[in-house]
């Protein structure tokens, strides 16, 4: 008999969501980098190992909102509790913990079976660091158990479906046995683009920046795939630096973006790049919407 198992993955931001998600699906369906608040929408992972099928749910981590969009992916990480079978609630290896992360240990004393994971061990070189860290978070009381692993070199990472299965509830399969991800292509082209960005921007203009595809048309004729990308800024100065002199960086994201949407499609991709500007999109509720960030 077939089954799925609905999991969210929670925690702060940075702490390696997105990396756990791609290690556990094994594709990229999630952007990583090493700025805190990459994701923004709610992903999903998908995979099918026999009978039983795990939907991931990346959530962007969850902080103190300082705008209407920081408003909407807190939601967005709180609605997805409701939604699942077990929420994977990530922690750092050290460090105290959040004011937010102590607000989600709460609202998972509500919401369900939780399990808690500290992740990036291969930072570690104590053991009795470790079991200190685990020890404290086995006493909110909150998680069936406590499990240590990197998503980054995949130590630990080969039990978690063997885990996760008990939670799962008899059922059709909600996705393709070989679907991997919900999200359209379009949308991982998008994602890819504002990875590169975020990658090679200075600090300050990152947030302020988000991405849409135009358009995306398959050549008859060719193996080939044009795809028009708009990316967006808040600022006058900032369309100035994401294009660079003499078009420099913008030429270095696009190009970087081209590799990986052409691994990802598997074809020859001619991506092309706009800049615009929109000025306080991340404040506007219209602007949000059209730019597809769920509602509150
Ligand atoms: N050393 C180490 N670094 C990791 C590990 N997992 C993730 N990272 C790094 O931590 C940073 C953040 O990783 P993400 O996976 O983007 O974190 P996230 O929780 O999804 O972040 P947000 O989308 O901002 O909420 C990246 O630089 C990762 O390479 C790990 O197991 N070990």
């Amino acid at each position: 008999m077939t089954s799925s198992v609905f999991v969210a993955l929670v925690g702060r931001p940075n702490v390696g969501k997105s990396s756990l998600t791609n290690r556990l699906v094994g594709e990229k369906v999630a952007i990583v980098t090493q700025k805190p608040q990459t994701t923004r929408n709610r992903i999903m992972g998908i995979v099918t190992k026999g009978p039983v099928q795990y939907v991931l749910m990346d959530t962007p981590g969850i902080h103190k909102p300082r705008n209407k969009l920081d408003a909407r992916m807190t939601q967005t990480a709180s609605a997805s509790l409701a939604d699942v079978d077990v929420t994977l609630m990530l922690f750092e290896p050290a460090g105290d913990f959040t004011e937010s992360e102590l607000t989600m240990v709460e609202a998972l004393r509500k919401a369900g079976p939780a399990i808690a994971v500290v992740n990036k061990v291969d930072l570690l070189s104590d053991f009795a660091a470790l079991e200190a860290r685990k020890k404290k978070i086995e006493e909110f009381g909150v998680f069936d158990r406590v499990l240590a692993l990197s998503a980054r070199d995949g130590t630990g990472c080969d039990d978690i479906f063997a885990i996760l299965k008990p939670y799962g509830s008899p059922g059709p399969h909600y996705f393709d046995d070989d679907a991997y991800t919900d999200l359209p292509e379009k949308e991982l082209v998008a994602e890819l683009v504002r990875e590169k960005a975020l990658l090679f921007l200075r600090d300050e203009i990152p947030h302020g920046i988000a991405v849409t595809v135009e358009s995306f048309k398959e050549r008859p004729d060719k193996d080939l795939i044009d795809i028009s990308v708009e990316i967006y800024c808040e600022r006058k100065s900032h369309k100035g630096m994401i294009i660079g002199k003499g078009g420099q960086m913008l030429k270095k994201i696009a190009s970087a973006a081209r590799a990986d949407c052409e691994e990802l499609l598997g074809t020859k991709v001619n991506l092309q790049c706009w800049v615009k500007i929109r000025e306080d999109w991340r404040d506007n509720e219209r602007q949000l919407d059209n730019l597809g960030f769920a509602k509150p």
